[in-house]
Order: structure tokens, then C-alpha cells, then sequence
């Protein structure tokens, strides 16, 4: 069939809008419709050129929501017309990552997911007979895309497509890291580096679990605002004070309990995990770095009983959890619709990004 897309080229241009040809759903593969998707930070990542896995000409885009049109042979969970959130971290409830239950991250088609590929090794997208990449395994840049049954999480048919698109990725690894990564209790001290769509997240996440002060540190003076109706007690303008980490640690009495990245810069890493407390203090990274980056610390820091963490997807598991947080949103138990600030058609998209680049936008949300 053809359909539209927004296609990556190469590496830091534009997207530009395509018709283009697309497969049906092989074995074990699901043919979806989007109807919605978010632009996030890593897609950006992607385009810019950093991601030492982005390969172009690809279709981006990892944060949607859609309806089942048609399935390949085998598929036994999803029928046509059901509606589906795309997991780019799969479930398929066999591997030894899943059967561990030590974490979410299924590794069942990680490696062709990562080659832009489907797990038999080839694309369904193509323009004028050359293979254009997949992403994320998810793809959702695209008005159709077909997608792995494993790595699609069935949602309840009421759930307005444009507002639970993003449960797909930002506010699920936001509110996830702090219930399944971090655990964080009841009257616990956070510090949230970075208030964009996932900082924002992770402070709403901080406020439903009972936290007591949730400090959030952002160079953006506009997201304060935001913050507060999330949850936020604190704010912190790194260039309005001289040491970040002390400036958490006096405010906490110590140190944060629990202190998230989400940026993806190195030394605002180091700052989260220094900021948190003698003993016991944990730091999750959620923030993506670019190609080569390092973090680093003084090994005091490890041996005084400070911990670092990593979260992807806020340690969901996609299939199990999303229907969960769907739920959540729809028993109003979430806000997810104030962190959509722009709602875009599919032509727009770049602006999408500019919004984002900008600062101006949390969430952008193309519908299709
Ligand atoms: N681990 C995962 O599963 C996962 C999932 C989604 C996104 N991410 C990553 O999380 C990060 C955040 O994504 P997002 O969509 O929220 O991005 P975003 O652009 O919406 O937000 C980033 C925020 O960080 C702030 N910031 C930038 N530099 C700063 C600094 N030095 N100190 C303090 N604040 C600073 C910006 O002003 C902005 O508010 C990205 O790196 C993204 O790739 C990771
Ligand atoms: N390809 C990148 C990795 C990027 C990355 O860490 N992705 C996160 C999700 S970000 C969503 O916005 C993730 O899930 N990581 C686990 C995984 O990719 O298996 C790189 O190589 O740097
Ligand atoms: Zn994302
Ligand atoms: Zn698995």
C-alpha cells in the first residue's frame, strides 16, 4: 500500500513529507493506522546526527497511538480495529530478559530493532524500490506502519488518541522511573534535573507517590511555572546560584533521597548524583547522551553509599503497564493534556521540532 510519512533523509535536515510504499504485516507483524504521535527529545537526538544507531533514510518517531487495520499470519493477541500503543521496548513475555523479571528492557528483536529493521532482517518501507529505515522499531512518523505484535501494548478503544499517544514514551519513562525504577516512598526528597516532557513527568510521578519536597533545576526560567502545577515544591536556575549541588543538599538537609536526569548532559549527571544523600542517595540517568560521552565522578562518591542508576522506558514493561497508565489517565489519576502544548498536522512536523529546539513547546503532538 502507500501512505504518507515524514521522512529523515539524512543526518540534521528537515523532514521532509513523502508518500511512500509500504508492506503488509509479515508473521507475527501488525499493520497500524496512527492516529496521533509525540515529537520527543530522542528523536531529535536521532535527526541531529548523535545517536551512534541513527541510520538514514529513515522514519522516525517512537511516541504513538493508533488502530489495528490488519495482521500478519500467527498473530494471536490483536485483531483488526483494536487499539494499540507501539512499545518501542517490547514484551514478549519469553526471552531471559523478560522471564528475569530483574527488568523491562526485552531483548527478543533488540538487535534488527536497532538496524532499522524488522526481526527477520528486512524493512517494510520503500520509496521508488530503495528500503527507507524503520525506528525505533515503532516508526510512527508514518500514517500506517507495521510493527511486531510483541512490541504493541492493546488500550482501551475510549482513550483519545492525541492526549495517550504519549504515554508511548515521555510520560510513561517520567512517571515509570520514579514507581519502577527508583521506588521512590512516601516523604522522600527528589531533585529533577531538567523540566521538559520528561522532567515533567517524573515530577508528576514524585507528587502521586507522596514525595515531600520535589525540587526541579532547569536553565529555562518558563518552565518553573509548569513544574509547580506538577508538583514541584523547589526551583533551581543553575546560573542564578553558584553550586547546583549545594544548593539541593542545603535545601534537603543532606542530600536528595532520589535525583533523576532527564537532559542527557554529562555534567548535570555528575551534578545529580552528587546532590543526593551520604548513604543512600539515587541518582536514575534518564537523559540520552551523544555518541562517546562519558560520565564521571570521584569513586567516593559509589563508596559513601550513593548509587547510579539507569532507567529506559521508566522500566516498563510496555504490554503489562501502558493499558495500567492509560487507565490512569482516563480516571484523571494523570495529567497528561496541560503537557501538550501544541497539537500539529503531519505537514508541520518541522515546526515541531523548531517548537521543541526552541524551549517553547513540552510536548508537541502531530495528528494525523
Ligand atoms: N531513558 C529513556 O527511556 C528516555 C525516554 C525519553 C527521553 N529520554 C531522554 O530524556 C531527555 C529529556 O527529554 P525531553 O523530551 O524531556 O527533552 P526536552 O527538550 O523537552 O527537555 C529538556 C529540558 O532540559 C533543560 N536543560 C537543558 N540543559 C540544561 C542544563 N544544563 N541544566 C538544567 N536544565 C537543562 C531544558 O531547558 C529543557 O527544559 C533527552 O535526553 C531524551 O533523549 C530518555
Ligand atoms: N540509540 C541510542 C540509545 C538511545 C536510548 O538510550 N534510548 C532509550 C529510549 S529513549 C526514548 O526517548 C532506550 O530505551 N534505551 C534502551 C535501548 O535502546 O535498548 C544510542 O545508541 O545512544
Ligand atoms: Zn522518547
Ligand atoms: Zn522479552
Amino acid at each position: 500500500m502507500k501512505t504518507q510519512a515524514a521522512v529523515a533523509w539524512k543526518s540534521g535536515a528537515p523532514l521532509s513529507i513523502e508518500t511512500v510504499d509500504l508492506e503488509g504485516p509479515r508473521a507475527g507483524e501488525v499493520l497500524v493506522e496512527i492516529k496521533a504521535t509525540g515529537i520527543c527529545h530522542t528523536d531529535w537526538y536521532t535527526l541531529s546526527g548523535a545517536d551512534p544507531e541513527g541510520i538514514f533514510p529513515a522514519i522516525l518517531g517512537h511516541e504513538g497511538a493508533g488502530i489495528v487495520v490488519d495482521v500478519g499470519p500467527g498473530v494471536a493477541t490483536l485483531k483488526k480495529g483494536d487499539h494499540v500503543i507501539p512499545l518501542y521496548t517490547p514484551e514478549c513475555r519469553q526471552c531471559k530478559f523478560c522471564l528475569s523479571r530483574k527488568t523491562n528492557l526485552c531483548q527478543q528483536i533488540r538487535a534488527t530493532q536497532g538496524r532499522g529493521l524488522m526481526p527477520d532482517a528486512t524493512s517494510r518501507f520503500s520509496i521508488r524500490g530503495k528500503p527507507v529505515f524503520h525506528y525505533m522499531g515503532t516508526s510512527t512518523f508514518a500514517r500506517h506502519t507495521v510493527v511486531p505484535e510483541i512490541a504493541l501494548a492493546k488500550i482501551r478503544e475510549d482513550a483519545p488518541f492525541d492526549k495517550v499517544c504519549y504515554i508511548g514514551c515521555g510520560v510513561t519513562t517520567g512517571i515509570g522511573a520514579v514507581i519502577f525504577t527508583a521506588k521512590v516512598e512516601a516523604g522522600a526528597n527528589v531533585a529533577v534535573f531538567g523540566l521538559g516532557g520528561i522532567g515533567l513527568n517524573v515530577i508528576q510521578g514524585a507528587k502521586m507517590v507522596g514525595a515531600d519536597k520535589i525540587i526541579g533545576i532547569d536553565i529555562n526560567p518558563a518552565r518553573q511555572e509548569m513544574a509547580r502545577k506538577f508538583g514541584m515544591t523547589h526551583f533551581i536556575n543553575p546560573k542564578e546560584v553558584d553550586n547546583v549541588v549545594d544548593a539541593v543538599v542545603q535545601l534537603t538537609g543532606g542530600g536528595a533521597d532520589y535525583s533523576f536526569e532527564c537532559i542527557g548532559n554529562t555534567q548535570v549527571m555528575r551534578q545529580a548524583l552528587e546532590c543526593t544523600h551520604k548513604g543512600w542517595g539515587q541518582s536514575i540517568i534518564i537523559g540520552v547522551a551523544e555518541a562517546g560521552a562519558e560520565i564521571s565522578t570521584r569513586p567516593f562518591q559509589l563508596v559513601t553509599g550513593r548509587q547510579w542508576k539507569g532507567s529506559a522506558f521508566g522500566g516498563a514493561r510496555g504490554r503489562t503497564d501502558v493499558p495500567r497508565i492509560v487507565d490512569w489517565y482516563m480516571d484523571g489519576k494523570i495529567n497528561i493534556n496541560d503537557l501538550i502544548t501544541h497539537t500539529l498536522p503531519l505537514e508541520k512536523i518541522n515546526d515541531g521540532f523548531e517548537l521543541m529546539k526552541r524551549g517553547e513547546s513540552i510536548r508537541a503532538v502531530v495528528v494525523y
